[in-house]
């Protein structure tokens, strides 16, 4: 299949803002794939991206190499593209003029097959160590020496990761389900289960609503984590249980899902992310003290400090982020492992099972240490004994507390009722950036107050309740500044708009309504608390929390 049909494809989705549209564009695009291989490949290329995120792969390709290579493939000088870049404001843009104005074409020019595209964007992520760089420019001109403008120009936006056709999971579920004729909940709950667009799209052509139904959780396929939503208190946690639940701490640190398959261990982020590199103290760790061959767990790395004392969840992101020099932080940012739930051991998938036994089966298999621990819980049908828990948990530096249902079965990716969490009063939010200000005076040249906003997930859109200008140091300043820059999508004097990708977490003094944003609420005194690197702008939090929030605040307020 040529590369041609699909860079006409992202043509079509950016001329469109209507999902139903999009969605469209995109069943009649996968229709078309006939070989299966290319099948389990093209999902990810249509959302923009060449691997899943939860695969290691990556290009390791900047804007410097980038333009190296269109350079080297079209005979134009680098200073004249990134002048061009400077003109556009658009290296995808300025890519195609390029090609465009290209000197000569190739006596041997071939048109681009995705295949190879794929294959050599495959080679790319494979070249390291000496000379890596040459090679990878030497891949990276060769298919721009083949390419039409305009398949430049995606070519582009997907090595950097900067496509904006607008296509998110939701169109993608949909047109899978549209092409093949499947029910959008069943590629939905494949999806959840794998998170492996191209398997999915795979099983929905040649196995049909049967085969979806009967997809089952997999090792070395991340499943999406099941998640909570927050409860007054204790007591209002108990009630929402039905009498009886299993409430344990809830750790402040990083969520980690374990796939363990022999002497293989990986292990991905609450994104979903491989991090097994930057840990490999816990790998050793979870190796020896998880006793089943082969088992998925999920578990809350915590870092802790002097006296065992958990430290704030950011140091464990330091871990995370950590590419050299490991052994050094293995030593700075000891980590700990607090176990809470197994979904999968030895052959038999467990999300169906009751939490109970899902529990039980845990406490099989965990042979507890220094770094390898069980999640502490105590199962209670009474309020004061949970009262004291919650206590003794915010006395020895925990986030508070986390009540599940016994009864309940594993939902990936369902924020339900199942599973709750207490913490003390107003709980800070996690809000996406979406606009600026650059700073007056000696901030002149740093972006310095930030329009922050929810998520929608009914329409897929953002609504601004904030302007956050306090709680950052200048040095956070620089960096929020040189973050944003290449985020930015339109300028207007002092004020910018950003695209939302970079997520923060705000604290504020009270939820106010208020008819200043379209959202209906107003954060009042936001203050900007810690980057949440780990969480995507669809992981923020939610309007609807928002309110649910401020109902919370009221009810208190009418206690008091
Ligand atoms: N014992 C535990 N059981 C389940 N989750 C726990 C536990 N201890 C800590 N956690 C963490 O709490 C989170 C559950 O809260 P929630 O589903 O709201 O996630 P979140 O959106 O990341 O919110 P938060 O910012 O409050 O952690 C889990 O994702 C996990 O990271």
């Amino acid at each position: 299949m040529k590369y041609r049909e699909l860079s006409d494809l992202y043509r079509r989705l950016e001329n469109t803002t209507l999902k139903t549209l999009k969605t469209k564009f995109v069943a009649d695009f996968l229709k078309r794939v006939l070989d299966e291989e290319l099948l389990e490949i093209v999902p990810y290329l249509i959302l923009g991206k060449v691997f899943p995120d939860w695969d290691e792969r990556e290009l390791g390709v900047g804007e410097k190499l980038l333009i190296k290579a269109v350079s080297k493939a079209t005979g134009i000088p680098e200073k004249e593209i990134e002048n061009s870049i400077k003109d556009t404001g658009d290296l995808g843009e300025s890519v195609a003029l390029a090609l465009k104005k290209k000197r000569q074409k190739s006596f041997f020019s071939q048109p681009l097959t995705i295949k190879r595209v794929y294959k050599t964007f495959v080679k790319i992520s494979e070249a390291s160590g000496e000379g890596s760089q040459d090679r990878k420019l030497k891949y990276l001109a060769n298919l721009f020496m083949d390419a039409e403008a305009e398949e430049g120009k995606y070519l582009a936006r997907t090595v950097l990761g900067t496509m904006r056709t607008g296509v998110a999971e939701g169109i993608l579920r949909d047109a899978i389900a549209e092409a093949f004729k499947v029910k959008a909940e069943l590629v939905e709950r494949a999806y959840m289960l794998t998170s492996d667009f191209g398997y999915v799209a795979k099983v929905s052509k040649l196995e049909g609503n049967e085969g979806l139904s009967k997809v089952q959780i997999q090792i070395g396929k991340p499943i999406r984590p099941m998640l909570a939503q927050l409860a007054a208190n204790v007591k209002e946690a108990l009630i929402e249980m039905g009498g009886e639940a299993a409430f344990e701490i809830k750790y402040d640190g990083a969520r980690v899902q374990i796939h363990k398959d022999g002497d293989t261990v990986v292990v991905y982020s609450r994104r979903l992310e491989n991090v097994t590199r930057s840990i490999p103290e816990m790998v050793e760790a979870i190796k020896s003290h998880i006793k089943a061959e082969k088992a998925i767990v999920e578990g809350e790395l915590v870092a802790v400090g002097d006296g065992g004392r958990p430290r704030p969840f950011q140091y464990v992101l330091r871990r995370f982020r950590r590419k050299y020099n490991i052994e050094e932080m293995i030593e700075k940012i000891p980590l700990e492992l607090n176990l809470f739930d197994a979904l999968y051991v030895d052959g038999e998938g467990l999300i169906d099972v009751q939490f109970r036994e899902r529990r039980a089966r845990l406490e099989e298999i965990v042979e507890e240490s220094g770094k390898v621990k069980l999640a502490q819980q105590l199962v209670t049908k009474n309020p004061e004994d949970a009262e004291e828990f919650y206590k003794r948990a915010l006395e020895l530096g925990h986030e508070g507390l986390m009540a599940k249902r016994l009864d309940s079965v594993y939902e990936p990716g369902n924020r339900g009722k199942k599973w709750l969490k207490i913490k003390p009063t107003m709980e800070n939010l996690d809000l996406v950036i979406v606009g600026a200000e650059w700073g007056e005076g000696r901030r002149a040249h740093v972006l310095g107050s930030f329009l922050v906003a929810a998520y929608d997930p009914e329409q897929g859109r953002f609504v601004p309740v904030g302007k956050v200008g306090s709680g950052f140091t200048d040095e956070d300043l620089v960096e929020f500044t040189k973050m944003l820059k290449p985020l930015i999508v339109k300028e207007e004097g002092k004020y910018v708009e950003i695209e939302p990708k970079v997520v923060v977490e705000v604290t504020y003094q009270e939820i106010q309504k208020s008819p200043k944003y379209e959202s209906g609420f107003a954060l009042r005194f936001p203050r900007y608390l810690a980057l949440r690197e780990d969480k995507g702008p669809e992981e923020a939090d939610t309007l609807e929390r928002i309110a649910q929030l401020y109902e919370f605040q009221e009810r208190f307020r009418a206690k008091r």
